[in-house]
């Protein structure tokens, strides 16, 4: 598995442990971003990862600001992602089974780094369930797909 992960300058510490944490598991990532708490604008990091995701050269993405939310918004505008903004472990699972989620994003100023890492492991290790739940996500497609290029 590939993980294109990013922060901006509120979400940088987090990033950080994120990264040792994907070390340990193994797993091989790229980082987008930021490189310093300096502030930073976080859709301008929210895009690489999620143009990575999307086109396929990663095969997940996570993003970290202050509270994950202006991340996972700016990442959902990206045709393919399904960003999920999670902030408890049983969504973490959640998401992945029913959602397929492809990001995750979460706030460093809402969470410890203990329960943001825990996290990160249960999304990056459950597995989606298909069955009833590809009906749904087939669905969000399908808005996508309607919605796509309309101005
Ligand atoms: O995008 C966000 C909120 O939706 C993030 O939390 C940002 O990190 C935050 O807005 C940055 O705020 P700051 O006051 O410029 O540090």
């Amino acid at each position: 598995m590939k993980v294109a992960l990013a922060a901006d300058h509120g979400g940088f510490k987090l990033k950080q442990e994120i990264k040792s944490l994907l070390e340990s598991m193994n797993i091989s990532y790229e980082d987008f971003g930021c490189e310093c708490e300096t502030s930073v604008d976080y859709p301008d990091y929210a895009l690489p990862v999620a143009e990575k995701v999307a086109s396929g050269e990663f095969d997940r993405g996570i993003l970290v600001c202050g509270t994950g939310i202006g991340m996972s918004i700016a990442a959902n505008k990206v045709r393919g992602i399904r960003c999920a903004l999670v902030h408890d472990t049983f969504s973490a699972k959640a998401t992945r089974e029913h959602n397929d989620s492809n990001v995750l994003a979460m706030g460093e100023r809402v969470i410890g780094p203990g329960l943001a890492l825990d996290i990160v492991k249960i999304w990056l290790e459950t597995e989606f369930l298909g069955g009833r739940h590809e009906r749904r996500v087939d669905k969000i497609k399908e808005i996508e797909a309607k919605h796509a290029g309309v101005k």
